[in-house]
């Protein structure tokens, strides 16, 4: 699971290294297969010099990870075999080396994933990708056809056929243009086209690219078998339109009606839509937006007042800026990344933690007493938010990985969760610093507000999850958008009831309802 932190994904560039050192001892030995390798050779210290120049900013960008993932396994295996063939001296490069790190076949699914999820929420074009380009600017290397049909065959293993398909397409775009010997053909690209076509339900395109794949190979047995198959199930089909038309089959013909989109559905348009600021707060809250010095909630900040950005109003949320400094961010990376597991999520169904697909980080817990400097930050986050730390949970480090993201959810328990019964009640408050920039990408969004908050390095957000009733405020929903280009820290402080009576005494009223309710539906700029 190294995809899901970069901070992770650094030790991969030692073992990168290590190759890089092993396949030049190689090819001194063995001139045979050197035109082969000494390509991916090539490739290699290229792209760790390139990495070795600004590291976060390398890997951050997630097609040099994926590349550098594929190097490491796919690519490696290819190498592999070639070395095999041939030498006494060194048979298995990884065997060589069992002090560094590998990626697994996992990583790789786990970065082709990522990139697609981030063509999708930030429309990306395939074209625009592969050729290390966002929005006409370079981003990273150019990809290589082996690089594209790699990607295409990992989303093809994960049943993603749509994908899979364009980035086949690419890859036979690319091999034509390169003119380089790969372990693949334009006839294993056809292949794959043509079945994923079929795979997605258009059999006449199916059939037009198995014949593209005929005129290559007209001996291909496989893609013969499939032809009379195809032909039979395009005739059928339009045998059963024409009856249809005709009204012969008894089938009512299928209402035109307009897609009804899921509840799900909407709220994914509305998050990507907010992933991609295009979504602006109403102008008539934007005026009444205020950035004030706070010096109430505590003496000390009569001393050192808090800047404070009013960012939406009721529910309140709020920045605080440079309220943890530089040190203190290095210090909580440091004491944070050894101990980093995958991010995992309560399974309703079992009650368990569970690592989700709609959660990509790394994150570990550092309490107050193992350190002056987290306990310094619990007591400025008391002197921030007004509240008492008695019931906090400890400061949750998070780093997120490539394409990392957390899908719209609520920071409090549901009732029927009831998981933070015995810690104090819910989550009354959350305060999450933002420990880096994000280059592009990786914004917190509130999706029932209509609301993009981007990273900035020392500020913290903070807003409250409940209302003075206890009840969730459903309103606080909440996402973090893919991370485009960058390497993303953020770390979480949860207040929980418990002891806020006296702070912030409930009552049976929701905040302010006239003006919470209905709540505003985001309206995206552009529709798609
Ligand atoms: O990283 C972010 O922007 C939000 C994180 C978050 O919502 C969470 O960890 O609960
Ligand atoms: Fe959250």
């Amino acid at each position: 699971e190294l995809f899901t932190a970069i901070a992770e994904v650094e030790h991969l560039l030692e073992t990168h290294k290590r190759i890089i050192d092993d396949l030049d001892f190689y090819i001194d030995k063995e001139e045979k297969r050197l035109s082969t390798l000494k390509r991916h050779l090539n490739l290699y210290k290229r792209e760790h010099e390139k990495a070795m120049e600004d590291i976060p900013n390398y890997l951050g960008n997630p097609i040099n990870a994926f590349t550098l993932i594929k190097r490491l396994t796919t690519d490696l295996d290819h190498i592999e075999d070639s070395i095999k063939i041939g030498t006494e001296y060194i048979k298995n490069i990884t065997m060589n080396h069992e002090d560094v790190k590998y990626p697994a076949l996992e990583d790789l699914t786990g970065a082709a994933q990522a990139l697609t999820r981030l063509q999708e929420t930030y429309h990306l074009e395939v074209k625009d990708l592969s050729e290390g380009l966002l929005n006409g600017v370079a981003y990273s290397s150019p990809m290589s056809a082996g690089d594209c049909y790699e990607l295409g065959r990992a989303l093809y293993n994960e049943k993603d056929f749509t994908n899979a398909r364009d980035w086949m397409k690419e890859a036979l775009r690319k091999l034509k243009e390169e003119n380089v010997p790969y372990a693949f053909t334009e006839v294993d690209v056809l292949e794959y086209i043509s079945f994923s076509y079929y795979l997605l339900g258009d059999t006449r395109s199916a059939l037009e690219w198995t014949q593209k794949l005929l005129a290559v190979d007209p001996k291909h047995s496989r893609a013969k078998g499939n032809v009379p198959h195809y032909q039979k199930s395009i005739a059928e089909e339009e045998l059963r339109l024409r009856k249809q038309r005709r009204g012969e089959t008894g089938e009512e013909p299928p209402e035109e009606k307009p897609a009804e989109l899921s509840a799900y559905a909407k709220e994914r348009k509305a998050y990507e839509a907010l992933c991609r600021g295009e979504v602006d707060i109403p102008l008539a809250m934007s005026k009444r937006l205020t950035c004030r010095y706070m010096t109430e909630n505590h003496p000390f900040l009569r001393l050192a007042p808090i800047k404070m950005e009013m960012m939406y109003l009721n529910p309140d949320i709020v920045m605080f800026h440079d309220v943890i400094s530089d040190g203190e961010i290095e210090m909580v990376k440091r004491m944070a990344s050894p101990r980093f597991r995958r991010a995992v999520v309560h399974d309703p169904k079992t009650g368990e933690l569970v690592p989700a697909h709609y959660r990509i980080s790394k994150s570990s817990w550092l309490k107050d007493s193992e350190s002056e400097a987290i306990a310094r930050i619990s007591r400025r986050v008391s002197h921030m938010t007004g509240l008492s730390m008695d019931t906090a949970e400890e400061l949750q480090v998070v780093n997120y990985g490539i394409g990392g993201h957390y899908e719209p959810h609520f920071d409090f328990a549901r009732k029927r969760e009831n998981a933070f019964s015995k810690q104090g009640g819910n989550r009354i408050a959350t305060v999450l610093f933002y420990m880096s920039d994000v280059a592009q990408g990786g914004a917190t969004v509130f999706t029932e507000l209509g609301l993009s908050v981007f990273p900035v390095k020392r500020a913290a957000a903070f807003w409250l999850n409940l209302h003075p009733s206890g009840e969730g405020d459903i309103s606080t929903r909440h996402a973090a958008c893919p991370v485009l280009q960058g390497s993303k820290w953020v770390s979480n402080k949860w207040l929980h009831q418990s002891g806020q009576e006296l702070l912030k005494p409930c009552n049976l009223e929701y905040q302010d309802e006239s003006m919470i309710r209905p709540i505003p539906r985001p309206v995206p700029k552009t529709s798609r």
